[in-house]
């Protein structure tokens, strides 16, 4: 029988096909005895199947590159942690050597001790990592059975479940899964933005989907609007041809859009930059016509490795970069390792008690011997290839700037008495994404030559909820007034002195942010070059004098559900 569900459009595109239904993890296994002689090969049947998700995993890993080894091989990186872990490792193997427990009812008990311990603990950060206790647990247990964790055979068919970890997002889009439907998550959390990047239709919190759909169920799903039809009817089937024909056509339009400027209706020239760390993201993002890099990671050169990248290493990838941009100009931002992006060169600290105000970022930099004047002098090289600027993460402060600064000049002298060949001047830009940096602007707006705002740890810090944690839900938003504040008085100081201010975070890579930011007068975004185009369609739909002249209701919304009705007025 016809049933609808409406959740949120996560990821564009429609899909009709058969439904696959994972119901939420529960290892439902009956308390289970083995014969003391089947001790051992119970333990061995164990290990083969760890052993199995440990090759799946470095498989999954293999086939990652660009932006996508980056965010999902965080989440692979604490899959593996888990799944080395000696406490879980020596538990099973106590259970089923002392208790004689089978294997499953092992990985049961031990699956809830783990999350009870989990679940008692204060930080929600802690009681999210449920889930991934859960998914490495289910892998576990999938691989003793010789199934596919990753759902084998899904191929043409839509995936129904309670959530969709980043790392199986992209294992199931190589098995070919045409659609996903949750009914939990935010189209904000990392899984959604992958989906996004991805291309991967995707409808999150359809509430009920779950409890009516079963396998085998035909299920109409549309990205865009977040409806999910189940055994749609013939009036559903046309729109959703309907669909597929506007979503076609619209790709075309998009790719014609690609050398298109980003101007407005009433004429004024955006600039869209791209977000990029590896070759491929430079590679796609000047087939879109981005203006240029206005966000390159180099972290990406320093994680999953034990050793530290030389100057020459990093010059040539700089260089890379640059030459890859054919004269579009290129920021490389400086090593921002800490919190979130472990690394394994030891450069990180390893136990900081809160590592997202540790030692991470530009901080890191300037305590590490000679990390620094490294990377400036690859830095500096490369600029002899083309117009390069030098960005820096986590600045709180001007002296931090400063000290940068007076390095730069005379690591600028020894290259130049060493023969080198580099521009002869390189702009300095901080990234905007602590508050206080955003508060005391003016104190060093003078010291650097542009800016760029990380909202994405910007939001964090100033709404003091953590991105990574999908438990806080919607409170880490950038749809709330501090945040539109303070980026509007970011906009504004720069604009007044004439230094160049771009939005790097994913909020300037969703086409539904772009009439706000435009309203708060700014003029250029760096985003993923996934969806450039969707952006650039926004901007050019866009009229920014009447933006500009609504922006004074923007910032009178109180609430985030003002915010979202301001946003919905301005199309
Ligand atoms: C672009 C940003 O940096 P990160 O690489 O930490 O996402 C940001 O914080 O918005």
């Amino acid at each position: 029988m016809r049933q609808a569900f409406h959740g949120h459009g996560a990821s564009r595109g429609a899909a009709l096909g058969h439904a696959r239904v994972r119901l939420p993890h529960a290892l439902d296994v009956a308390e289970e005895h083995i014969e003391a002689d089947a001790v051992e090969s119970e333990l061995a049947r164990l290990h083969a199947a760890i052993q199995a998700v440990r090759g799946e995993m470095h498989a999954l890993r293999e086939r990652l590159h660009g932006a996508l080894a980056h965010e999902v091989g965080e989440f692979l990186d604490l899959h593996t942690l888990l799944l080395d872990d000696p406490e879980l490792l020596q538990g099973l193997d106590r259970l089923i050597r002392s208790g004689r427990f089978s294997a499953d009812y092992a990985l049961r008990l031990q699956r809830d001790r783990i999350a009870g311990v989990f679940e008692a603990m204060d930080d929600p950060y802690f009681r999210s990592r449920i889930d991934d206790i859960d998914q490495v647990i289910g892998r576990i247990h999938a691989a003793l059975h010789r199934r596919d964790a990753g759902m084998q055979g899904i191929a043409g068919e839509i995936l129904v479940a309670e959530t969709v970890a980043p790392a199986e997002l992209v294992q199931l889009q190589a098995q070919g899964v045409l659609a996903i439907v949750t009914t939990a998550g935010s189209p904000l959390s990392h899984s959604a933005i992958l989906a996004r990047s991805l291309h991967l239709p995707m409808v999150i919190g359809a509430a009920g989907a779950l409890q009516r759909v079963n396998d085998g169920d035909v299920l109409a799903v549309d990205g865009s609007s977040g409806l999910v039809v189940m055994e749609p009817n013939a009036a559903d089937l046309r729109a959703h041809h309907q669909r597929v024909r506007v979503h076609a056509r619209e790709r075309k339009q998009l790719n014609r859009l690609r050398r298109e400027p980003s101007r407005t209706l009433d004429g004024v020239d955006i600039k869209l930059y791209a977000n990029a760390e590896s070759r491929e993201d430079v590679a796609e993002a000047h087939a879109q016509g981005a203006a240029g890099v206005g966000l390159y990671r180099t972290e990406f050169l320093f994680l999953q490795r034990a050793e530290l990248p030389d100057e020459d290493e990093q010059f040539r990838a700089y260089r890379d970069v640059v030459l890859g941009m054919t004269g579009r100009t290129v920021t490389i931002r400086t090593l921002d390792l800490g919190a979130d992006k472990a690394d394994r060169t030891g450069l990180a600290l390893r136990d900081e008690p809160n590592p997202a105000l540790g030692l991470r970022g530009v901080r890191l930099s300037l305590a590490r011997d000679g990390l620094l004047e490294t990377q400036l002098r690859a830095l500096l090289r490369a600029s002899g290839y083309g117009p390069l600027r030098i960005l820096l993460p986590m600045i709180s402060s001007r002296e931090e700037v400063r000290e940068v600064r007076t390095k730069l000049d005379s690591v600028a002298r020894d290259l130049r008495h060493e023969g080198h060949e580099i521009a002869t001047h390189v702009p300095l830009g901080a990234m905007i994404e602590v508050p206080a940096a955003a508060i005391a602007l003016s104190g060093f707006i003078g010291a650097v030559d542009f800016l760029s705002v990380g909202t994405n740890d910007l939001v964090q810090y100033l709404l003091a909820a953590d991105r990574n944690n999908d438990a806080l839900g919607d409170l880490y938003t950038p749809l709330h007034p501090a945040v539109l504040r303070l980026l509007r008085d970011v906009i504004r100081l720069a604009n007044a002195r004439g230094k160049p201010i771009a939005v790097c975070g994913e909020m300037a890579g969703d086409p539904m942010f772009a009439p706000l930011l435009l309203a708060l007068g700014l003029n250029e975004f760096s985003l993923h070059p996934a969806t450039l185009l969707e952006v650039r369609r926004k901007i050019r739909a866009c009229d920014l004098a009447a933006l500009k002249a609504r922006a004074p209701a923007l910032l009178r919304a109180r609430d985030r559900a003002a915010i979202l009705q301001w946003m919905d007025d301005c199309g």
